[in-house]
């Protein structure tokens, strides 16, 4: 693991419009391994548009983002990040095991056996079922296995704790305190009031612009 203080994602002076309204302009920051990231901010303030822009998934309309000081380019990044947005991104008619396998398929092993990794999020018990059958609760669940059985160094997460109840808030607040205690990163947004007492946690308020 790199030392803590080790700047592995970085972003400067970014800027983003959606149908000529300004979200937010000249945003930068700087995470380190061992730091999350918490972006705050009124409904439609641009959340999701940024964390989406840290994905890659869509071109800021200004700015750069670097991971470990290179341009955002496929294969570095995206082998190293990934994203649980407010689509689950299963595959509904496969089972619980299927999805976790075909994920494993397409990345380095993580942390978490996929045995492990189903009774952590308890799920346990539930490999076979087609993920059309499970909660809104549940499906959130396996999303976030698909997290510790893959190689992720950098989590984004959408609102990670919606549909869970407080048991598995308490859960999934305790899998990022662990993944970022561990050397890992993460960049969240959530409307819920976050309990990460032991962990470097930043906060970006976004203001709405308009
Ligand atoms: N695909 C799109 N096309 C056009 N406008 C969009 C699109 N997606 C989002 N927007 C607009 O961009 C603005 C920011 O949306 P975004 O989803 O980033 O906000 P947010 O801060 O994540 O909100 P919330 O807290 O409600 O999830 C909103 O005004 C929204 O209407």
């Amino acid at each position: 693991m790199e030392n803590s203080q080790t700047v592995m994602l970085e972003a400067r002076g970014l800027a983003c419009s959606r149908d000529d309204r300004l979200l937010f302009s000249g945003l930068s920051f700087e995470l380190a391994a061992g730091q999350a990231l918490l972006l705050e901010g009124a409904n439609g303030c641009g959340k999701t548009s940024l964390l989406r822009i840290l994905c890659g998934f869509r071109e800021p309309d200004a700015g750069d983002i670097f991971w470990t000081g290179e341009r955002l380019e496929e294969g570095a990044y995206h082998r190293d990040m990934a994203y649980v947005g407010h689509a689950d991104g299963t595959k509904k008619e496969l089972t619980v095991l299927e999805n976790l396998r075909f994920a494993l398929a397409m990345k380095a092993d993580g942390a978490y056996r996929i045995d492990d990794a189903l009774a952590k999020v308890q799920l346990a018990g539930f490999d076979d079922n087609p993920v059309h059958t499970l909660s809104a609760g549940q499906k959130r669940r396996l999303s976030l296995a698909r997290l510790l059985i893959t190689a992720n160094r950098l989590w984004i997460l959408d609102e990670p704790f919606t549909s869970l109840d407080r048991q598995g808030i308490r859960l999934i607040e305790s899998l990022i305190a662990e993944h970022v205690a561990g050397g890992g990163l993460a960049v969240l947004t959530s409307h819920h009031d976050l309990r990460l007492p032991d962990i470097e946690l930043k906060t970006i308020h976004l203001q709405a612009c308009h």
